[in-house]
């Protein structure tokens, strides 16, 4: 049976002028995910955000939105989001706004719910754009979510937040994700999403270099690299080493890069290697992830 996806990239890439941003990106999303885009600056996040939300158009390739274009209306009924940078209309007030985003939608939430969630009661009267930094963010996320739509794009949400607000929102995502409902978002840190992503996406210079279920990076992160340094010494020789990757000598302190630290240990001494100072550093899933971005 076909799978019916409500997101789908094929062969999507998109230049700036000569530069080439984004490079053949094939991509589909179901129906109950929580989708974290990893990347470093620059990689292609919001650029991909952007052609998902039909506000930027891919030089080749074809992206369907709920079957259609995404800059068909009949698809953006089904979508929230929250820009990087947000600016609102200077003369309308907090809860005009949300009334106004609101009214665009068929089966929006209350109002009160949002508000009281994202901690905006007792600025509903006050002109938006003079709300705080902080203030701003809320209500972008406010917005995202108030027309209870099947997928939320949310671009860096967390930039600006404090603790509570950060809090306050990984609940709303968890609480949207037990709804059957789809969340996108993108960030710089693995370990702030790790908890509530479905899967993770890692952008590197306009690929995907990796697409993982949680099981998968559990996977990842059982099979990434441990760093063993000892001093040795003598010149030390690994011949015949089953578990090494890698050899570093630095006037034989050695850094041996391996999956497996206590296979090794264990072969060290089988082979009566002499060593002292023993360390043993073990990747986290985030700095294998930023390897991978460097092309490690
Ligand atoms: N309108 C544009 N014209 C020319 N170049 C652009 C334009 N928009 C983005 N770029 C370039 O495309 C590249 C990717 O930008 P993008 O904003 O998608 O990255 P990002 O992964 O979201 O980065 P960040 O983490 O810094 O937000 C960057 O090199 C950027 O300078």
């Amino acid at each position: 049976m076909k799978q019916d996806f409500i997101l789908e990239f094929k062969n999507i890439t998109k230049n700036y002028g000569k530069i080439n941003i984004i490079k053949n990106l094939n991509l589909n999303i179901s129906h109950n995910e929580v989708i974290g885009l990893l990347g470093v600056n620059g990689a292609g996040k919001t650029t991909t955000i952007k052609m998902m939300l039909g506000q930027e158009i891919p030089t080749t390739g074809k992206i369907k939105l709920f079957g259609k274009n995404p800059t068909n209306p009949e698809s953006r009924i089904h979508i929230g989001s929250t820009p990087q940078n947000i600016e609102f209309p200077e003369g309308l007030k907090t809860l005009e706004i949300i009334q106004f985003v609101q009214a665009h939608y068929p089966n929006p939430l209350p109002i009160q719910e949002m508000v009281e969630k994202f901690g905006l009661t007792n600025f509903l009267e006050l002109k938006a754009s003079k709300l705080s930094g902080g203030q701003k963010r809320r209500l972008a996320l406010a917005l995202a979510f108030i027309g209870n739509p099947k997928i939320v794009f949310l671009d860096e949400p967390t930039t600006g937040l404090d603790v509570e607000a950060r809090k306050i929102l990984w609940e709303v995502i968890k609480d949207y994700k037990n709804k059957g409902k789809t969340i996108f978002l993108t960030t710089h840190y693995l370990e702030e999403i790790e908890q509530i992503a479905t899967r993770i996406l890692f952008l590197q210079k306009g690929e995907i270099i990796a697409d993982e279920s949680v099981e998968g990076l559990q996977k990842l992160a059982n099979s990434t690299q441990s760093k063993v340094s000892f001093d040795c010494g003598t010149e030390c020789s690994f011949e015949g080493f089953q578990t090494i990757d890698s050899v570093i000598n630095k006037n034989r302190n050695y850094t041996l890069i391996t999956k497996n630290s206590d296979a090794l240990i264990y072969e060290l001494v089988k082979h009566n290697i002499p060593f002292s100072n023993l360390q043993i550093k073990k990747e986290n899933l985030e700095s294998a992830f930023l390897n991978l971005s460097k092309g490690e």
